[in-house]
């Protein structure tokens, strides 16, 4: 199966949009851009390309439609996004056919994205109908005090392209379930899922204006437009920290509140005590997960000496029975990386790491198969010193330390100006409480290598973001709080 015809794959043919979803028309722009498949490198698609002028006009429509939106019960929005969801539900095989063609992952991850993006539509349904405010006890006798929650205003949206569905609705879900409209510029890289996402809220009924989408290869300025109309009141953002870094300063110009979803450098820590077949379960799925193009992808394993040389096997094994290939083909585990600056970067940290003494255990080279797929690839005998410990892969290598103490792997783990996700196996109740407590990390996981979910709250510390999403805090980032006070 080949992405190449990709329309004819699709049960629904009319989900694969090209053209600007701008209050709730279908846009031509009078520019476009080609989408190609990273398996195989052919065009699958020609989108419109929506330019900084362009956007200002969708952000007035987006403001326009605002009070309407934020006028609606919460029931009447939470049931809107329900028919969304379950749009998406319905429309999943051919929400993940369209995802891998643009983005390469395998099939089955492709749904697994589905399903987990769609369940943040599902989830901020229901909270839409749980913004409390409060009453305060009056510090006068005269006084009575409220607080009110009111929607923060046009929400101006960038993310990535390795997880091109599920970074939209884990932003869009909770803003349109407070009352917020927004304006989603997707990777440009992967805008089909976007556009396919806003075919959907067409359907459901989402108002014209209030769910937008906006495909553009003008990133940077998309990015200046957000941050300096003063029609948008809010910048959520998910990507590398240093883009992070350029909006947050041009936000500043505004005060403009922001989410920033940025990098990480998760480390992946086994104790001797831990079991060690789980531990390598847990390894495969936190490092090879979307060919280890996740921001919570193990990037650094910490191996306690004893068990070292039985864990490096036991991975090892595991990792010889991947299946590298075209994403589209049944049985395929690992698709292509996104492009060849992928594929660099990977093999730049793999020479830095073997220049410094880091020894190949598997993989180490291009696939057969040519084009940006990389064989999945184990070293040992790595260090601080090098580069895998302080920057983020991205891709398909797995670097083994060793250490002996656990005031020391904590001290390494540590050692990063990044805090998104940490994992660690173990099993002695005391020591798991004290790693646990001791990790300066958003997000922990403890005998698992998988935690991301909509009912928790997904996020960094240090320089790997701001704020959370998902969770019943996620919505709170799209909101405001006001306090009445009032004389009686
Ligand atoms: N914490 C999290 O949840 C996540 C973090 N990331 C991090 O992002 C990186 C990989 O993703 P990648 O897409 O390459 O990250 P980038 O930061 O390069 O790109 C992310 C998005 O930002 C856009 N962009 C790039 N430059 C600018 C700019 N100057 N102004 C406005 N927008 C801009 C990109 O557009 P374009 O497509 O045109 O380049 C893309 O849509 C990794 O570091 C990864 O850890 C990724 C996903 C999730
Ligand atoms: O963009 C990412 O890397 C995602 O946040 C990872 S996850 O949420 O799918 O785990």
């Amino acid at each position: 199966m080949s992405a190449t015809n990709l329309k004819s794959l699709l049960k629904d043919p009319s989900l694969l949009e090209t053209r600007a979803y701008i209050n709730g028309e279908w846009v031509e722009t009078g520019a476009t851009f080609d989408v190609k498949n990273p398996a195989r490198g052919d065009v699958i698609a020609t989108v419109q390309d929506v330019s900084r002028a362009q956007t200002e006009a969708c952000i007035a429509d987006a403001e326009a439609a605002m009070k309407p939106w934020a006028a609606l019960t919460a029931k009447e929005r939470a049931n809107t996004l329900r028919r969304w969801f379950e749009l998406m539900i319905e429309n999943a095989d051919d929400l993940a056919a369209i995802l891998t063609a643009e983005m390469g992952k395998p099939l089955a991850e492709a749904k697994g994205e589905i399903m987990y993006g769609a369940s943040f539509v599902e989830w901020f349904a229901e909270e839409a109908k749980r913004v409390y405010g409060e009453t305060i006890p009056g510090h006068q006798p005269d006084k009575r005090i409220m607080v009110l929650k009111q929607p923060i205003g046009v929400v101006g949206s960038i993310t990535p392209w390795n997880f091109p569905n599920a970074m939209i609705t884990r932003k869009a879900a909770p803003a349109l379930a407070a009352g917020c409209t927004f304006v989603a510029r997707p990777a440009t890289e992967t805008p089909l899922s976007a556009l396919a996402m806003a075919a959907l809220a067409e359907r459901a009924g989402i108002p014209a204006g209030v769910f937008n989408v906006i495909p553009a290869t003008d990133a940077a300025g998309i990015g200046q437009e957000f941050c300096e109309n003063f029609a948008v009141r809010k910048l959520t953002f998910t990507g590398s920290t240093n883009v992070g870094r350029i909006l947050m300063r041009q936000a500043a110009d505004q005060v403009m509140k922001c989410s920033m979803e940025l990098g990480g450098n998760a480390p992946f820590i086994v104790f001797d005590d831990a079991d060690l077949d789980a531990a390598v379960e847990g390894a495969m799925i936190c490092k090879f997960r979307n060919n280890g193009q996740t921001c919570v992808c193990a990037n650094r394993i910490y191996v306690q000496a004893s068990v070292y040389d039985t864990f490096a096997e036991k991975l090892a094994a595991a990792v010889a029975k991947l299946n590298v290939g075209d994403g589209m083909e049944d049985g395929i585990t690992t698709g292509p990386l996104i492009t060849p600056a992928a594929v660099a970067k990977v093999e730049e940290h793999l020479a830095d790491a073997t220049s410094k003494g880091a020894t190949l255990l598997s993989g180490g080279k291009a696939h057969a198969l040519g084009g940006t797929f990389y064989e999945p690839t184990i070293v040992t005998d790595v260090t601080q010193e090098m580069q895998v410990a302080t920057d983020e892969t991205f891709g398909p290598l797995a670097p083994l330390f060793k250490f002996d103490d656990v005031d020391d792997v904590i001290a390494m783990a540590n050692d990063t100006i990044y805090g998104l996700a940490s994992y660690f196996y173990a099993k002695d109740l005391s020591r798991v409480y004290k790693v646990a407590e001791a990790l300066e990390y958003g997000m922990v996981g403890v005998n698992t290598g998988v935690i991301s979910t909509e009912v928790a709250p997904f996020g960094g510390v240090k320089q790997s973001g701001l704020g959370r999403e998902g969770s019943h805090h996620g919505i709170e980032e799209y909101l405001e709080m006001k306090y009445i006070c009032m004389s009686v």
